[in-house]
């Protein structure tokens, strides 16, 4: 490790309460950690005030568009950086939390790689980052082993049978509340991304290999400079060869669609792919569009990759990256394996079949499964589409860059299940995550911290599309969508949720019903659910 990059006098502390973690947060860490708040943290907040002030155009009615200074990137000719051999298969990428048992579970799961997920699907308690981040070390020397309390034992395969391990930190939004540098929380991002690599860069490397990073909920080209610049600070203070920590960008959020080529190339020398994080995508799309009573999305379960809007992102996002000679990868389906109901999870399995063979038609390299038993189906779908390592050839020339398709408003209805059903998921989700759960599954679905939150920014736009004046909303039947049918299905829940028997975070429920009323009677719609969440996590 270089000396001078390191030399950072700062007040680095745990906050009270949190437990030390001598192990992974020793007086190296913390001056290092303590080192990248004192460099970015200012950029950051920069950042984060941009994406306020570019809301407030939308608010204003103003629709997104493609960077008219930014047109030379998008027309000229360049690639980015060659793929490192262990990133150029990506057929089938299994994610999920980062605890002891799903991590061997899903290096052992014969996916080609495991996104081991910080975002979405982790609720990020102290415990559960250091447990975290612990599994991840010893998954990488090879050690990880965990024994269940029903007496099952957990082993890794041999390292050449696991998948290869790739990390996604906690957005450029979250702050990290349990270290504190010179008084001041270090963002979630900084702590996740710098934690690992500070960690695991050395053993890596004598694998041949590097940091692989996922990075989420991006909105624009500078969130992606910024990451650039971050880790090529990490690369220099560890002595890493420029541009190992290699990167993969989720177009999640709607801003970014149009600025993939821009996010491409400010991550030229590091990023190996991008891919279309569908569930935060489209609660971006109602987010960005809160006020825009024209776009206004049918209930969740209608807004599936065949809405215009989703088709004309996924296709763009194809061509985008094989021009460019990065990988486009797939997202995920929410079915999971039915237990018990042959038939149910027959068609469930169907649903995730249609969905990776439209992937693969449509020349994705690679695609993500939330399960290990969806691993094989996906695979097969892949092999027989995909007879090399990926699909760049499909250039997809026949997909135009049309700011009007990427937008389009979507067909369908509000039903009252779909109203109902949403409150259900919000409450459940909210409580579940409240008591350390960041990923459950709710009627066979996987819910997470993206598909919950489409329902939460759904129910507040329904409630308060009406702000500026108009007609108010209405189910399929006729009735109004009003606070009255709000408070009615709020009032009708308990005996709903009684029905279904025992379910994940069930002494939180009340309190996650307070919150999600709150929320949605604010006559602000809250940036994101996790944010005001994580206060109450403890
Ligand atoms: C929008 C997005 O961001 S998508 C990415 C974020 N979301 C995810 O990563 C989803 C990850 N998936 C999951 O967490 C889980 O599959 C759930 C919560 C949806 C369902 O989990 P369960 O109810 O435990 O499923 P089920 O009982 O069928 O699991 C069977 C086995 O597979 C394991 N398993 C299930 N999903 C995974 C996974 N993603 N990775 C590793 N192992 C898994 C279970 O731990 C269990 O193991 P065991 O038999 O050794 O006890
Ligand atoms: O992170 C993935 C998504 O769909 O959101
Ligand atoms: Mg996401």
């Amino acid at each position: 490790m270089s000396a001078a990059p390191h030399l950072v006098v700062a007040d680095v502390r745990l906050a009270a309460g949190a437990a030390a973690a001598p192990e992974l947060l020793d007086e190296r860490a913390l001056a290092f950690l303590a080192g990248l708040h004192q460099r970015f943290e200012p950029r950051r907040q920069a950042l984060l005030a941009a994406r306020r002030e570019r809301q407030a155009f939308f608010d204003a009615g103003g629709l997104p568009d493609f960077r008219a200074e930014t047109r030379a990137i998008r027309e000229d000719d360049w690639r980015v950086a060659p793929l490192p051999a262990a990133l150029r298969d990506r057929r089938v990428e299994i994610t999920g939390p980062v605890d002891p048992k799903m991590v061997i579970n899903a290096l052992n799961s014969g996916a080609s790689c495991y996104m081991a997920d910080f975002e979405d699907s982790t609720a990020p308690t102290w415990d559960a980052l250091l447990t975290g981040q612990r599994a991840l070390r010893e998954a990488i020397a090879g050690t990880l082993a965990f024994d269940a309390d029903n007496g099952k034992a957990y082993r890794m395969k041999p390292e050449g049978e696991r998948a290869v391990l790739i990390v996604r930190p906690r957005g450029w939004h979250l702050d990290e509340k349990h270290l504190l540098v010179d008084g001041e929380r270090i963002s979630a991002s900084l702590f996740d991304a710098g934690l690992f690599c500070l960690g695991n860069a050395a053993a890596l490397a004598a694998k041949d290999r590097g940091p692989y990073l996922y990075l989420p909920k991006l909105q624009s080209m500078e969130e992606a400079a910024l990451w650039d610049e971050v880790l090529a600070h990490i690369e220099q203070v560890l002595d890493l060869p420029e541009g190992c920590i290699k990167v993969t960008v989720l177009v999640e959020t709607l801003p970014a669609v149009f600025e993939m080529d821009e996010i491409l190339h400010a991550l030229r020398g590091r990023v190996a792919g991008l891919n279309c994080g569908r569930w935060d995508y489209i609660f971006s799309y109602i987010k960005t569009f809160r006020t825009h009573r024209d776009r206004v999305l049918p209930e969740r379960g209608q807004v599936t990759m065949t809405q215009p809007f989703l088709k004309a992102y996924s296709e763009l996002l194809v061509r985008t990256c094989h021009r460019r000679g990065a990988h486009a990868m797939g997202g995920m389906a929410a079915q999971i394996p039915i237990s018990g109901d042959p038939e149910a999870n027959e068609a469930a399995l169907a649903r995730v079949r249609a969905d990776k063979e439209r992937e693969a038609a449509a020349g994705h390299d690679g695609t993500w499964v939330a399960h290990p038993a969806l691993v094989p189906i996906a695979k097969a779908i892949f092999d027989a589409a995909m007879p090399g390592a990926n699909q760049h050839g499909v250039a997809r020339e026949d997909v135009v860059a049309d700011r009007d398709a990427l937008i389009a408003p979507s067909r369908g209805t509000i039903t009252r299940t779909g109203f109902e059903g949403n409150v259900e998921v919000c409450v459940r989700y909210l409580a579940a995550w409240l008591d350390g759960s960041g990923c459950v599954p709710i009627h066979w679905l996987m819910e997470d911290a993206a598909t919950a939150e489409i329902a939460r920014s759904q129910l507040w736009q329904w409630l308060h599309v009406t702000d500026r004046g108009g007609e108010p909303l209405c189910l399929d039947d006729g009735t109004v969508i009003d606070d009255c049918l709000f408070q009615q299905t709020l009032l009708n829940l308990p005996s709903r949720l009684a029905a279904q028997g025992p379910i994940p975070g069930a002494g939180r429920v009340a309190e996650a019903t307070a919150m999600l009323e709150a929320l949605t009677r604010s006559d602000v719609l809250e940036e994101f659910l996790t944010i005001s969440a994580y206060e109450r996590l403890s």
